[in-house]
């Protein structure tokens, strides 16, 4: 048994996410939330809309959650790592608003909170920090004295992340065609994001793309030393939104499996590092569209798994969540990180993932709740 953790200041951890649709009754409602001012045209809505149904309503993002609360609950409790793990959602219930009113009853007065976007923007992380914001305000507003929120930094090149990609790829590489397996192009896809997003990720702007281009980088290097083969990988992109006028990161995935084909490419496996668990984005976007591609132009795919619960991601939590109190302590503690770019900041700096209409934001270095 290892001695007890220390998590102080913090009396909780709270894990933001997205949120999704339970049922077919929840897909229209939970489609409003998302949208709600984001200029969305009605044809992209009712196509994302046909998409849940063809899962009878249910994102898998709710189950991943459920799972990644259970297993950070189980490794700090196995850990002596005293700390509460509460969960509230941007989009769906559990909101956000009623966790925050239910730990603020609860007594919390320093609460952690971890993401479910493991790389900076505007969507990964500022706007989480926004919806922070406006529940807070919302818990002022009802007489409430609400706790202070701090945010987990990025931790896209934390080896706890990146090490269950790397088994990942590796199983889906086994899952290939035994003549395709050796040349088999790596596909690493994420999100797209309109390019004037990408341009102001991170604090000095094309975080989210740099970020994303260490990862790819270190998990095919981890590959090619795993398997002593060298496979080509490219970034590539999935699930645009937005009207066509307005230009979104690129290639997408189906564009790329075509190129690849047309380059005579025996194989891909489609790696979506933008992800944290298996959403709907995986399900339908890699595992039905572009799988359906693929199949179209005989080209062998396989999807490699997202880091969900493993583990070792858990640990990674761990990590970092006793990483930030001993920095709030005033210590100077060791900060994993693998890679170029070097461990995150803990504190968004101001104007970091500036967005177009600015909106009050929290757990940041302009946050107007201290
Ligand atoms: C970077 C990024 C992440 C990764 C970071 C993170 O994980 O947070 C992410 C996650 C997610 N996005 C999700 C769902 C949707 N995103 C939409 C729309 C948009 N996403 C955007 C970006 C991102 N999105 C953007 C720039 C838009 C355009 C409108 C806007 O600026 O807001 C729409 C509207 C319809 C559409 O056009 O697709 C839906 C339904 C779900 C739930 C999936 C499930 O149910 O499993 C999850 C986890
Ligand atoms: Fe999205």
């Amino acid at each position: 048994m290892s001695d007890a953790l220390d998590a102080r200041p913090y009396d909780a951890l709270l894990l933001l996410s997205f949120g999704g649709p339970e049922g077919p009754d929840d897909v229209v409602p939970f489609l409003e939330n998302v949208t709600r001012g984001r200029g969305i045209p009605r044809e992209r809505l009712k196509q994302v809309g046909q998409h849940y149904f063809l899962f009878d309503g249910v994102s898998p993002i709710n189950a991943q959650n459920r799972a990644l609360l259970g297993a950070l609950r189980e490794d700090f409790a196995a850990h002596g790592l005293d700390l509460p793990v509460y969960w509230g959602n941007r989009n769906w219930a559990p909101y956000l608003t009623d966790t925050l009113r239910e730990m603020t009853r609860d007594g919390c007065r320093r609460v952690l909170v971890l993401a479910t976007s493991a790389y900076a923007s505007y969507s990964g992380c500022r706007q989480y920090r926004e919806n922070l914001a406006e529940s807070l305000g919302t818990l002022i507003a009802e007489g409430l004295e609400p706790p202070r929120v701090d945010k987990l930094r990025h931790y896209f090149n934390h080896p706890g992340f990146l090490q269950p990609m790397v088994d990942g790829v590796l199983d889906s590489l086994a899952a290939l065609p035994a003549a395709a397996r050796e040349q088999a192009h790596l596909a690493f896809t994420t999100h797209s994001i309109p390019t004037a997003a990408a341009e102001t990720a991170g604090p000095r702007g094309g975080a989210y793309v740099a970020q994303h281009l260490e990862v790819a980088a270190l998990v095919a290097a981890a590959v090619a030393e795993a398997t002593g083969v060298e496979r080509p990988w490219q970034l590539v992109y999935q699930s645009r939104s937005g009207s066509p006028q307005t230009p979104w990161l690129e290639p997408d995935i189906c564009d790329h499996l075509e190129q690849l084909h047309a380059a005579g490419a025996p194989a891909a496996v489609m790696v979506p590092i933008g992800f944290v668990s298996d959403h709907m984005e995986v399900l339908y976007d890699l595992d039905t569209e572009a799988t359906a591609k693929a199949a179209e132009l005989g080209l062998p795919v396989a999807r490699s798994a997202t880091v969900g619960a493993d583990p070792r991601f858990v640990a990674a939590i761990r990590d970092l969540t006793v990483e930030r109190a001993a920095a709030e302590r005033g210590g100077e503690p060791q900060r994993c990180a693998l890679g170029g770019l070097g461990p995150s900041h803990d504190l968004c700096p101001v104007g970091c993932c500036a967005a177009g209409a600015p909106r009050p934001a929290a757990a940041g270095a302009d946050s107007p709740f201290v």
